[in-house]
């Protein structure tokens, strides 16, 4: 199951950070006990190879008919690349704002009117980074078929947003999977999954800190 595989792979070289009692602050601003660098799979050539395979088999799944991949900076952008490469597509990326210099651009390569479109993202916490290529991208004139991700939080927040956005978004492997693999193979103990399981219940919630 490429669901357990990709977040085996994740805890075995690192990309997953649990950090209860000093928590990370995400992009969106929210704190949470755990980060996933998904930027380290750039390093590791055959985990890559299968997160792009993944990202194929979802996108032929359920975005038939994708004509342009297109990757969100920065984390985003490589694993376009590595599909799109796979799918021979053509490939574009979007910034999460317009250069403020230079043509100006929030959307690097071509993405033309019409053209159908699946946004490839590293990771979905909020799904707001995802939104905002989404956005761009049908400002320009795409058919934004949906999204693909390598890893899901599986936040009501997040999907929410993207519901109201009427995004569909599929991921390789989430968080569910990756806590059960983590304490499977004795990568966290008890009380820490008890603290991830109360934090992922209600992360608007402090009180997983003391859980
Ligand atoms: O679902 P969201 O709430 O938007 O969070 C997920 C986003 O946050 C991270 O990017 P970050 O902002 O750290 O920038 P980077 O891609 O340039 O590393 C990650 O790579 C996703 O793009
Ligand atoms: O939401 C984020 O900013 C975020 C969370 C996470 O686990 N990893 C990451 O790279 N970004």
């Amino acid at each position: 199951m490429l669901k357990q595989t990709i977040a085996q792979h994740l805890l075995e070289i690192k990309a997953v950070y649990l950090q209860p009692n000093d928590p990370f602050t995400w992009s969106s601003g929210m704190k949470a006990p755990i980060y996933c660098d998904n930027r380290l799979t750039l390093s590791y050539p055959t985990i890559r190879q299968d997160i792009a395979r993944g990202l194929q088999q979802l996108i032929e799944e359920h975005f038939p008919g994708t004509e342009l991949v297109a990757g969100t900076a920065t984390a985003g952008i490589a694993h376009a690349a590595w599909v799109s490469d796979l799918m021979n597509l053509p490939m574009c990326y979007v910034r999460s704002k317009a250069k403020e210099h230079g043509k100006g651009n929030q959307i690097e390569g071509s993405a033309k009117p019409g053209q159908k479109v699946v946004v490839v993202e590293d990771l979905i916490s909020t799904g707001g980074s995802a939104i905002t290529a989404a956005q761009a991208l049908r400002e320009a004139g795409c058919d934004v078929l949906g999204i693909v991700s390598i890893f899901t939080y599986e936040l009501e927040k997040g999907k929410e947003k993207l519901a109201a956005e009427g995004l569909a978004s599929h991921s390789i492997s989430d968080y569910s999977t990756l806590v059960q693999v983590a304490k499977e193979q004795g990568y966290i103990n008890e009380g820490e999954l008890q603290k991830l399981t109360k934090w992922r219940e209600n992360p608007e919630d402090p009180s997983w800190i003391d859980a």
